[in-house]
């Protein structure tokens, strides 16, 4: 639709078919404004105005129905707008420039044309001009507050502040020099800028005609803050991370993507070409896995060491090393090298390790094996670091089967085989609990809290068809790196509370704890899986159906090296405020993200009081594996570090139980007692000297305690308790069928994951 012209100005084309009306009105000049760069063309159209100036008529379309408009093309002349009513009614108001209240500054047209040159100035003359001029050009009332608006926008600009990063003028400067460049610019205006800025009103094509002019105002005023800046943004550069890797880029290395799904072979594939190879190493991505390669491999008669932040257990003559992916050497040679579940790229709190050993594995093959998540972001990666890519697509050995009777609430209808998923400790004990009580089954657990020892004697316990163990009760800790004989998956929920309120679980991992069910070359090569509750069916169906969804990121953080580096340019801040500040102002590629360490900061905080540790101390205890919510645990890393600062050798100072646990609180405690073992022989591993010399000592207690708790969770009999009880939030669910127990969800959600 065309209309016009109005007041022989302008004419308007619409591309909305909805409008019923027009209405042509004519306001003063410091009411609306418009904008448009490129006429002829449909784009993106701003209307604003300021209610100070509003005509009585328009007060109320202002108030209730004044908005933006996008689908409008105007040409022909700039000063006019268009204003949707919510009637689906327009009004296009000719803007009558009225004489200004200083009558200095009224404005013919042909002056108003002159407005419009303004944008293609070149504004460092602007900024000059500015600058020289020796007082302000008198404005209206009307120009003042359409200018304070203006400027208030453009402080607020997370465009300008974005921008303002690339010239050196960090974030948390940024809003004050805006405000010093307000107050230079409202010292110094000329009118045709004023007028000119008035027609854009307060919007990203005003932010943008400013910004230049920021630009120059800043580079005379604030020298010494943009050059300290500078540094320190240059310090926290983790753009190009294929480049800290030179010797890497030196070699010509293979990939090879292992690509499939749940138990199709990805693995076994990889670790034949791990096993032929003269000098090889395997990453997992927990300390079970890489401990079940390294027994697998050694009995298959290949030598091979075991490398994890807790253990290190040299094989005499081995070329081959298990570890976890965290602990990868990047100085090492290897011919063949396999990182497993490479999708954990893009995990929130440890993705960072598996960019890292992708990017800097010294391998002349690796065998990257995991869902097709990231294939893509590989192929990038492989583009930037000029590495071959080779990719190996794979099926599932025999497709899963979802059962569409499900169990009805029933848990009486688990059979022998079965594998009952829960996302919380307290439900597992309270499944584990209403199965033996109501059949004949004997259920084993396995839950995140368990020793990886412990994990896998169960795992054992339940694999052997020749026990009374037949059912296994597990958290989602089960989806990765176990062997398991699993005839069934059956989810006893779809959700999980994590720590704010109870979501759905996402379905990739739905995917992977089904795909458990059936392994080949188990007792039970087909797999099925299915829920407890009718109503989840559908759920399962449709994560099952979903296509792995592709990843636009992986984890990056930065090495200790570049933290410090980064703390040079901002001394006598604590490392929680260091880290802070990192994440503000480091500059990522489009393809990476800044792993969370908000657990790191927490532990950060609470290591604050304890002088004397040296800036990397700080940063290993950050990272030593405590769970943050466990209060015992962390009191206990408290303690180390206060030992460690004063030069005292540390102490376990920590009974050794002689029992298994009688109740849940006693569970509990050999639980932590076990972390808090194991968090010691960690730091042992990752401080140089003498400072931790009770390491076998840990290590005696963690085996004990670890076996305790297998004797424990057999026969526990128990009501579960929660580590926060305080905090638990209580769901009642439906009848549970025969069970029908009363259930709570734990509330201990996050924990870092420690390989
Ligand atoms: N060619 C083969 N010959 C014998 N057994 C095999 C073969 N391929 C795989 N398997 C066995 O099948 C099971 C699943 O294989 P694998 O662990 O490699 O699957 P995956 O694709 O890595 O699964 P996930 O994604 O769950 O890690 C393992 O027990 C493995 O030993
Ligand atoms: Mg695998």
């Amino acid at each position: 639709m065309a209309i016009g012209p109005a007041r022989n100005l302008f004419y308007l084309y619409l591309s909305k078919n909805n409008v019923s009306k027009l209405r042509f009105l004519s306001v003063s000049s410091g009411f609306l404004h418009t904008h448009f760069a490129e006429p002829k063309k449909i784009h993106d159209f701003h209307v604003y105005g300021h209610p100070m100036q509003t005509p009585p008529q328009f007060s109320s379309l202002w108030c209730n129905q004044w908005k933006r408009l996008n689908l409008f093309h105007f040409y022909g002349h700039p000063f006019s707008t268009v204003v949707e009513n919510g009637d689906n009614e327009l009004e296009v108001c000719d803007l009558d420039v009225e004489e200004n209240e200083c009558g200095d500054g009224g404005l013919g047209s042909e002056k108003r044309l002159n407005f419009v040159q303004i944008a293609s100035r070149d504004p460092v003359e602007i900024y000059r001009e500015l600058r020289d001029a020796t007082k302000c050009e008198k404005q209206t009332r009307a120009d003042w507050d359409t200018l304070i608006e203006i400027f208030r926008c453009f402080a607020q600009s997370g465009w300008a502040s974005n921008q303002a990063l690339a010239v050196y003028i960090g974030a948390s400067f940024f809003p004050t020099a805006a405000q010093k460049f307000r107050i230079f610019f409202f010292k110094k205006c000329k009118v045709d800028v004023v007028k000119y800025l008035e027609s854009l009103g307060p919007c990203i094509e005003a932010e943008k005609f400013l910004f230049p002019i920021f630009v120059e105002f800043c580079l005379e005023e604030f020298p010494n803050e943009i050059k300290n800046f500078r540094k320190m943004v240059e310090s926290a550069d983790l753009t190009k991370p294929h480049t800290w890797f030179p010797f890497a880029r030196a070699m010509k290395r293979k990939i090879i993507y292992h690509c499939g799904p749940t138990n199709s072979g990805k693995t076994y594939n990889a670790l034949q070409s791990f096993m032929e190879a003269k000098k090889g190493i395997y990453c997992s991505p927990l300390r079970l896995l890489a401990m079940e390669v390294f027994d697998k491999v050694n009995g298959l008669g290949v030598y091979c060491s075991l490398l994890t932040g807790q253990e290190k257990k040299h094989v005499p003559f081995s070329n081959h090393v298990a570890c976890t992916v965290e602990m990868v050497s990047t100085d090492q040679m290897y011919d063949v090298a396999v990182i497993d579940e490479i999708q954990m790229m893009a995990d929130t709190y440890r993705g960072y390790a598996w960019t890292r050993a992708l990017l800097g594995l010294k391998a002349d093959e690796i065998h990257v094996c995991g869902d097709p998540s990231v294939l893509n972001i590989v192929r990038k990666v492989c583009s930037e670091t000029g590495d071959e890519l080779v990719e190996q697509h794979y099926e599932r050995f025999k497709p899963l089967v979802v059962e569409a009777k499900t169990l009805l609430g029933d848990l009486t209808k688990v059979r022998s085989g079965d594998c009952v998923v829960t996302f919380s400790r307290r439900e597992i004990f309270e499944v584990k609990l209403a199965i033996e009580k109501h059949s004949n089954h004997r259920c084993c657990v396995i839950y995140g809290a368990l020793p990886p020892e412990t994990r896998r004697q169960q795992a054992t316990l339940f694999n052997d068809p020749n026990n009374e163990f037949d059912v296994l009760v597990a958290s989602d800790a089960v989806g990765m790196g176990l062997n398991l004989n699993i005839r069934r998956i059956i989810f006893y929920t779809l959700s999980k509370y994590n720590g704010d309120r109870i979501v759905p679980i996402p379905a990739s991992q739905v995917k992977q704890i089904a795909g458990r069910a059936g392994r080949r070359g188990s007792r039970y090569p087909e797999g099925l899986t299915t829920t407890l509750q009718l109503e989840d069916l559908d759920y399962l169906i449709e994560c099952l159906k979903k296509p792995f969804e592709e990843v636009n990121k992986v984890g990056l953080f930065p090495f200790y090296e570049q933290v410090e580096l980064f703390a040079g340019q901002i001394p006598n801040s604590t490392f929680a405020e260091l880290l802070d500040r990192f994440g503000e102002n480091c500059r990522l590629d489009g393809s990476y993200f800044l792993c969370q360490y908000n657990h790191i900061k927490k532990i950060a905080n609470m290591l604050e009081k304890v002088q004397g540790l040296s800036l990397e101390d700080r940063f290993n205890f950050c990272f030593a594996p405590v769970n943050i919510r466990d209060p015992k645990a962390m009191y206990h890393l408290l303690k180390f570090a206060s030992s460690y600062a004063q030069a005292l050798p540390v102490n376990i100072a920590m009974g050794m139980p002689n029992c298994s646990a009688r109740n849940d609180s006693e569970l509990l405690d050999l639980e932590s007692k076990h972390q808090v073992l194991s968090m010691y022989m960690w730091l042992s591993n990752h401080f140089e000297g003498d400072k931790f010399p009770y390491f076998k000592k840990a290590e005696a207690m963690a085996t004990g305690i670890a076996e305790l708790l297998g004797e424990s969770i057999a026969n526990a009999r128990w009501k579960p308790e929660s580590r926060n009880a305080g905090k638990q939030q209580k769901v009642v669910k439906k009848d549970q069928g025969e069970t029908k127990d009363q259930l709570c969800l734990n509330t201990s959600s996050h924990k870092k994951i420690a390989a």
